[in-house]
């Protein structure tokens, strides 16, 4: 019996190979005039491009994005956008750039247009996360859902594999854990199964050849429903397991999403064996958590914290961070299991196959 309350976001997506060619017109039609162009400092190249072929639309570039969001970086390009009279921000990147085009809309209600260029799926979700003194925090605010995404996979081709593979398992993670929200619905269900599939036939085919455009329009369409997925429901264990190495520890975004998964999916295997019944499907595989660690090995991402810059020294403090302000999940991870976590990391740490 269907029992639920779904939100709709009220956001418009352009999906297609060159659909950048759309981006005037986009601008045009939020009845914007000038915009500023955000970037990291690697993609300037692409988006002077962008901001180049906007012609009088463009006010000007920031190309200082960078993963976390800083408050300070934050605040200089919303100061930007004020001085060149940017009515609009263009934020062509992966989820730090999409971020940091949220940081711009928190204060000042400036409408994005966001150009994914990796699968993290930010441009879907009114989540935004800034970064002061140190300490990450995160929020929802209808405010940062980018107005208009344009989805054009000719963009991702550039993306390496290894990034193209984690990011891939990033998505997945966003999807995997919808799958198990308290707060789910039957559509999320549907486009949870067929973001995971999509993506699962795409990162081998673009582990094999980067530029194979087909493969990339596949992951990108992946994305964008694990990114919907991501933005509707709420998130779990795995989740706060990522928040806590990538903002407490500075381990990068995708990668330790890739080596959690298999583990946070192990560890609520019997307290969500419909969810993990579907990734498996999704995956095609017999066990979920198996089928995302083969997923990962095979296709050359990392599968051990230990290789992507966590300390063994730091274990214990990321156990007891993750279990003091525990998310709901299927399976409760709060101080009463933190030898289960700290069991759990361990595994991650030594790239252990889930248990
Ligand atoms: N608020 C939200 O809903 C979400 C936020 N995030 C946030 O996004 C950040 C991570 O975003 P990611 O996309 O993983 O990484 P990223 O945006 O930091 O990009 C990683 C690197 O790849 C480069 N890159 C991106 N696309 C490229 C392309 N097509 N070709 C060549 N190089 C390319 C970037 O310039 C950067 O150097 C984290 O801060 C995370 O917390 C991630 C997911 C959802
Ligand atoms: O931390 C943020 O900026 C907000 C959400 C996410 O990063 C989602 C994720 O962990 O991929």
């Amino acid at each position: 019996m269907h029992d639920f309350i779904h939100t709709t976001h009220p956001q418009r997506v352009v999906f297609g190979a060159g659909s950048l060619r759309h981006l005037a017109r986009e601008i045009d039609a939020l009845g914007a005039k000038k915009a500023l162009v955000l970037c990291t400092p690697e993609q300037r190249p692409q988006a002077e491009r962008v901001a180049a072929s906007l012609g009088a639309q463009a006010a000007g570039l920031f190309d200082r994005a960078v993963m976390h969001v800083p408050v300070e970086t934050a605040r200089e390009a919303r100061d930007l956008a004020r001085r060149l009279g940017a009515d609009c921000a263009v934020a062509l990147g992966g989820g730090s750039t999409t971020g940091l085009g949220k940081a711009i809309a928190l204060e000042s209600g400036l409408p994005i247009v966001a150009i994914p260029t990796t699968y993290a799926g930010s441009e879907m979700t009114p989540i935004y996360g800034l970064t002061e003194n140190g300490l990450k925090k995160t929020g929802k605010d209808p405010r940062v859902l980018p107005r208009t995404v344009i989805y054009d996979p000719e963009l991702s081709r550039t993306l390496p594999v290894g990034l193209s593979v984690t990011s891939g398992i990033n998505a997945i993670a966003h999807a995997a854990e919808g799958l198990y929200a308290q707060d789910s619905n039957p559509v999320m269900d549907l486009m949870a199964e067929e973001g995971i599939a999509a993506l699962a036939r795409a990162l081998p085919a673009i582990r094999l050849e980067p530029g194979d455009l087909a493969a990339r329009s596949d992951a990108l369409y992946g994305a964008w429903l694990c990114g919907g997925v991501l933005g509707a429901v709420g998130m779990a264990l795995h989740h706060k397991l990522c928040h806590t190495l990538g903002g407490s520890f500075n381990l990068p975004h995708a990668e330790v999403h890739t080596v959690v998964l298999p583990h946070a999916l192990a560890f609520n295997a019997q307290a969500a064996p419909r969810a993990m019944a579907r990734i498996a499907r999704a995956l095609g595989g017999v066990s979920a958590p198996a089928a995302v660690f083969a997923l990962a090995r095979d296709n050359g991402a990392p599968v051990a914290l230990k290789d992507i810059g966590m300390r063994a020294a730091d274990l214990d403090r990321a156990a007891d961070i993750a279990v003091a302000n525990p998310y709901w999940n299927p399976r409760p991870f709060g101080p009463a299991e933190r030898d289960a976590i700290r069991a759990l990391l361990q595994r991650a740490f030594d790239g252990e196959p889930p248990g």
